[in-house]
């Protein structure tokens, strides 16, 4: 459209249209409804399902204002930032009233809606520069932010994994570097330069260096941090003041698991659904933040000793007392998600109900506070010194706001009679107002003589009397007639209007006073930011501590013994999510002996079906849980520290990558050697099963040999090629172990027992037997099997497989006739 045929409204939109970033779809307020125009119309109506129409030749379509939200989240949802642009000038007849951006809200910065209370949402930035990778990501609705430098790409995805962002952003001119990166959104890379990017930082937390964080030195890393805030600040509008400290750290901090990893055990997410994952098994936290701390422990396994065993006796006070723990649980699980609320009120949208929340939750901190002093425990006394109860604020908090506040702010009502003299007194001129009125049917029926009167309100028309026909000759002269309906007419009188201008007067200025007390508070608030942080923090990991102990407790786990031994010794160890969610079988419980010093290396076979899988995953959740600081589903065990879990189970394409199956494995078996260290974890499952049987035979028993040679790492190998067991015969490292199983009436019973030494056999037809193979298909699986062991050959040469018995006998019947002839 030219611009001179812009109507002012329009110059107005497309003016704040031009301010956005890209892939952001303008909600326009126009009255009681948002608008969206142009192509965000189209794209918007679709993902919606409201009706596109158009204004001139422009499509567009709106939702009302007052169910935006769940409109808002669906667009975010799809992908799409949602930029709002709010009436904010006075609206005037004939006058184009002033709009501007107030929001810019997208996947990763949601702050007050949409999201799940026992799960992070993180904005994650990355950048690439000469000396590495740099990752910063941040939680708004707790004031989270992290950074790191990492060395490659593998080493950034695999931490995105960890991390989970709800969304990426990297600069535009790396997008062919970045490209893998899941939902990934480039940006204008001069937001990521170190130096723009160190004077966003600079200016934010009001320092001279950046020394005090540990990243000065870091140049990719503060590339990444300075443009997510850029990002967050300028180009998504937010307030960003609750983002009080930068924390670096260093992958190596914790236990690596990499994204396959985290995927095959289940850690956090499991196609089963939440209850078949190890969070499901250990998340017993009573709050939300105690619930986001143990997801945060699960993805972040700890490396040193001193810190886990910190938590371990933690655990064991809470366990030793449990009337202790059950009341430190008892009080925090009347504390609400204070770490949101506070995020929530330092930012635009937090309201009355954030307040109380957060005075209630605050005033629980001591009982909390005397609850973790009695445990003594060192860590949990450590996190008690770091709660802070700010009497003063709860007072303040308690004093102004009433129980239960409503959850619109601009209709008051929250704060409390006798708090504010000048509130109470523009409440009580409206109450008396409102009595005034109450009273009015009555007196007026009494002066008329019309028993049918009523005083009635409608938003619009505000007070009236509403007279029937019938009654109409009876009405007194100093009524004014408005409005004539079907049944009657409405009046009003001149003392009638007078006392509900005062009254409207009353509440308009009484929600203005309420306005500026929750200003007051809400300042207050912000004034101890960091301390509310600071506890919110503390409680979680005290949740965190007691859900851990609370698990051991029902679930009757041990504690194991961690060092920086290479052994990994378990007896009677159970699959923690197996063990957990078993209903019908019962779980047998297996033991596990593996020393980088002697045998580090077993090779698991056993039929189809036994437990191969559920035992060598079941080992490298127990080493997690381990470093976690859990106790563990097991009699006893011994676990010296691993530095990274590698796995390589079960076949999947990945489609959306190209790759076939065999590819896939490949690949993850490639990642394995190239970064597995001696004091690793690995657990394999039947690598080299998707090619053919010598190819795949000899892939795996080369990857086998070089683990053990070479790397030296304890491995857990299950195969159904049976001929590598035969390594044990010239490698001392090597153990190995099989599945039992009874045969009994040509079905294969499971014992579910792992014991010394190698399968006879594979029992595969009879497992296939279980699946309800027809019996024509499994009798000639049998005779091809029979073949194939007795390497039987036809006259050429060939193996005989081929062959049905029906056929061998029609072409010996044909034999027969030849000689007969
Ligand atoms: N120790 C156990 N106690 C009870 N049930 C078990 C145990 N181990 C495994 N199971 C059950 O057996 C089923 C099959 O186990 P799993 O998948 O580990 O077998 P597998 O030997 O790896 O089989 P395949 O070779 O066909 O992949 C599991 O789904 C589980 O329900």
């Amino acid at each position: 459209m030219a611009e001179d045929k812009q109507t002012p409204m329009m110059k107005q939109y497309l003016a704040a249209r031009r301010e956005l970033p890209p892939r952001t779809i303008l909600l326009f307020r126009l009255g009681d409804f948002y608008e969206m125009f142009g192509e965000d119309a189209k794209e918007a109506s679709a993902i919606l399902n409201v009706a596109l129409t158009k204004r001139g030749e422009m499509p567009m379509c709106g939702v009302p204002s007052h169910s935006a939200r769940g409109y808002i989240e669906k667009l975010v949802k799809s992908g799409w930032r949602v930029a709002l642009c709010d009436q904010v000038g006075e609206v005037q007849a004939g006058k184009l009233v002033r709009r501007e951006l107030t929001q810019v809200l997208s996947a990763g910065t949601l702050d007050d809606f949409g999201l799940d209370d026992r799960k992070p949402n993180y904005l994650a930035a990355i950048c690439q520069r000469k000396d590495g990778i740099g990752l910063a990501y941040c939680e708004l609705s707790t004031g989270e932010f992290r950074v790191a430098e990492l060395p490659d790409l593998a080493a950034v995805l695999n931490e995105l994994a960890r991390v989970s962002p709800a969304e990426t952003i990297a600069p535009s001119h790396q997008e062919e570097f970045f490209r893998g990166v899941a939902g990934v959104n480039f940006l204008d890379g001069y937001i990521f330069e170190p130096e723009p990017a160190a004077e966003v930082l600079l200016e934010h937390f009001k320092v001279h260096s950046l020394d005090g964080f540990g990243v000065a030195e870091m140049r990719a890393a503060v590339g990444a941090a300075g443009a997510l805030l850029h990002y967050l600040t300028r180009q998504m509008r937010r307030s960003v003041s609750h983002l009080r400290r930068l924390q670096s750290y260093q992958t190596s901090q914790y236990l690596v698991l990499d994204a396959v990893t985290q995927a095959h055990l289940d850690l956090v997410e499991s196609r089963g659904g939440r209850g078949m994952t190890l969070l499901g098994v250990l998340d017993r936290a009573v709050t939300p933040m105690g619930a986001r701390m143990i997801r945060e422990w699960i993805l972040h396994p700890l490396r040193d000793v001193e810190s886990i065993v910190a938590r371990q006796q933690a655990i064991a006070r809470l366990l030793e007392d449990s009337i202790q723990l059950g009341k430190l649980r008892e009080h925090l699980g009347s504390i609400r998600d204070l770490e949101r609320a506070a995020s929530r009120l330092n930012g635009s949208s937090g309201n009355a109900r954030d307040l109380a929340a957060l005075g209630a939750s605050l005033s629980l901190v001591p009982a909390v506070a005397d609850a973790a002093r009695a445990i003594g425990s060192p860590l949990i006394d450590s996190l008690a010194e770091r709660l802070s109860p700010l009497p003063e604020l709860v007072e303040s908090i308690a004093r102004a706001v009433v129980d239960e506040p409503p959850a619109l702010l601009r209709e008051g009502g929250f704060v409390r009679d006798g708090f504010d003299p000048a509130l109470d007194e523009l409440r009580s001129a409206s109450r008396e107002g409102k009595d005034w009125i109450a009273n009015l049917q009555e007196r007026e029926i009494t002066r008329t003589g019309i028993k049918s009167l009523k005083v009635r309100f409608t938003s619009v028309f505000g007070y009236f009397i509403e007279i029937t026909k019938a009654n109409l000759p009876s009405v007194p002269e100093d009524y004014v007639r408005k409005q004539t309906t079907v049944n009657g007419e409405r009046f009003i009188t001149p003392e009638l209007k007078e006392i509900e201008n005062k009254i409207l007067g009353a509440d308009e200025r009484a929600k203005a006073r309420e306005a500026e007390i929750f200003q007051e508070l809400r300042a207050l608030v912000v004034g101890h930011l960091a301390a509310i942080q600071e506890t919110a923090a503390s409680l979680a990991s005290l949740d965190a501590l007691g859900s851990l102990a609370e698990t051991a407790r029902q679930l009757h786990y041990c504690r194991p013994v961690v060092d920086d031994s290479g052994v990994l010794e378990i007896v009677e160890g159970r699959h923690p999510i197996l063990d957990f969610q078993s209903t019908g079988e019962r779980f047998v419980p297996n033991d596990t002996s593996l020393d980088t010093d002697g045998h580090r290396f077993a090779i698991i076979t056993g039929p189809n079906m036994a437990g191969k899988s559920t035992y060598i995953r079941q080992v490298a959740l127990l080493t997690l849980m381990a470093q976690i600081g859990s106790y563990l589903p097991a009699q006893s065990a011994h676990v010296g520290l691993v530095d990274r879990i590698f796995t390589r189970v079960g076949a999947s394409d990945d489609l959306t990558k190209g790759q076939s199956t065999f590819m896939v494995e490949m690949n993850e078996t490639a990642n394995i050697l190239n970064n597995a260290t001696g004091s690793s974890l690995v657990i394999l499952d039947e690598i080299g099963r998707g090619t053919s049987t010598f190819d795949g035979l000899s892939i795996a028993w080369s990857v086998a040999e070089h683990l053990h040679d070479v790397i030296g790492c304890r491995t857990l190998f299950a195969t159904h090629y049976h001929e590598i067991t035969d390594l044990e015969r010239t490698r001392s490292g090597v153990l190995n172990l099989n599945v039992a199983v009874r045969e009994w009436n040509d079905q294969v019973i499971f014992l579910r027992k792992i014991l010394e030494g190698r399968a006879d056999q594979s029992y595969g037809i009879q497992v296939a037997r279980l699946a309800g193979l027809p019996d024509v298909v499994l009798n000639r699986a049998k005779e091809i099997l029979n073949n194939l062991e007795k390497a039987e050959l036809n006259a050429e040469g060939e193996p005989v497989i081929a062959r049905s018995r029906r056929k061998k006998a029609a072409i010996q019947n044909g034999l027969d006739q030849l000689n007969l002839i």
